[in-house]
């Protein structure tokens, strides 16, 4: 059977909101939580056969928008549709499309008391395009045991067990929530390594949710930042890229150049500054910058990603969005 094409998922004015609950409190007396509004005017696009990169800080939706994606919520309003491009349909209860949609959280949706390749079988039995060989190759790369329990593996390990099993699943979208959590650094890079090398030879949708952002960014083709619930951009990479430039040289030259302009970090180091301003430089300035021994350089999408959360944060105050906050009233104990 051919694989399915790549999906593309799409996000069409959603919120999601959480009710109000209970929850026991470190005194052993349950306490009321107010309800909160997780996502809010969610409204973007995950690109077929591209890898999008879903950032943004603690608690600014992430989860919860991947966790849509595979049905594993309904959206309080708006709709989430994936699929095939000029096929986008609802997953809630289509089994077809959710076979086809993967969310890989950190630890795996695995047979945590049975032998890895127990995991194996079962994944072979509902991923149609599961490659069994790639999945053992994958779990010799990461030194994963095939014969010992899923639980009884280090936090790092069963990382990599959830890497390999939704790289070898190959599902038309991907999801990765954080998936490397426990890996470490040489772990995290075989992973990314990996992900690149089979995504090029089988192409598919991924979404890849990451705090990680300097050593993930050059994996996205495009990406989705959130902040307290809302979209702040969703743009290619590349375009983002060319947005952060770096000037170092001597200190007067380098402020003269960054009058004016949204700077977004300052390092003095005796008589040389650095600064990273937000924006491209002209010809001329970059003539200018040249002529006074000022070197520009260019910045990752961290810097940007800080700066867009950090004053989205300071301009919306109280007034702004109400996302990852409470609905309405205070907590309260009884
Ligand atoms: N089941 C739930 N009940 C109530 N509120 C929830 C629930 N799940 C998430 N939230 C709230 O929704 C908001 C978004 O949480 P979410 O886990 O999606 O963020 P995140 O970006 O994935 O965070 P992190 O990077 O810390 O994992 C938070 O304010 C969180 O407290």
């Amino acid at each position: 059977m051919n694989p399915l094409p790549p999906f593309t998922a799409r996000f069409d004015d959603v919120e999601v909101t959480f009710p109000r609950s209970w929850e026991m409190g470190e005194n052993g007396v349950a306490r009321r939580v107010s309800g909160s509004v997780a996502l809010e005017n969610i409204t973007c696009e995950f690109p077929a056969g591209q890898i999008t990169g879903l950032l943004g800080r603690n608690g600014a939706g992430k989860s919860t928008m991947l966790s849509l994606l595979a049905a594993f919520r309904r959206p309080t309003r708006g709709a989430v549709l994936v699929g095939p491009d000029g096929d986008l349909r609802d997953p809630w209860e289509d089994a077809a499309l959710t076979s086809a949609v993967l969310v890989v959280q950190e630890g795996g949706d695995v047979l945590q008391d049975e032998k890895v390749e127990a995991t194996f079988s079962y994944y072979a039995d509902l991923r149609p395009d599961w490659d069994p060989e790639y999945a053992r190759e994958l779990l010799d790369l990461f030194e994963v045991p095939l014969r010992k329990k899923a639980s009884v593996l280090s936090r790092g390990k069963r990382s990599a067990l959830a890497a390999t099993l939704g790289l070898a699943a190959r599902a038309p979208l991907t999801v990765f929530d954080e998936v490397y959590l426990g890996m470490d650094a040489p772990t995290r890079f075989a992973f990314y390594d990996a992900l690149l090398a089979d995504y090029a030879e089988h192409p598919r949708t991924i979404v890849m949710s990451s705090h990680l952002v300097e050593e993930t960014e050059r994996l996205f083709e495009n990406v989705v930042l959130l902040d307290r619930g809302r979209v702040v951009l969703a743009e290619p990479a590349d375009d983002l890229r060319t947005r952060v430039t770096s000037l170092t040289g001597p200190t007067a030259a380098v402020d003269h150049l960054a009058a004016g302009r949204d700077v977004l970090h300052r390092q003095h180091l005796g008589p040389t500054t650095r600064v990273t301003v937000h924006g491209p430089l002209s010809d001329d300035d970059a003539r200018a910058a040249a002529a006074a021994g000022v070197t520009i350089g260019h910045e990752g999408l961290e810097g940007l990603l800080i700066h867009l959360t950090r004053s989205s944060r300071e301009g919306t105050g109280d007034g702004g969005t109400t996302a990852g906050r409470p609905l309405a009233g205070k907590e309260s104990h009884r």
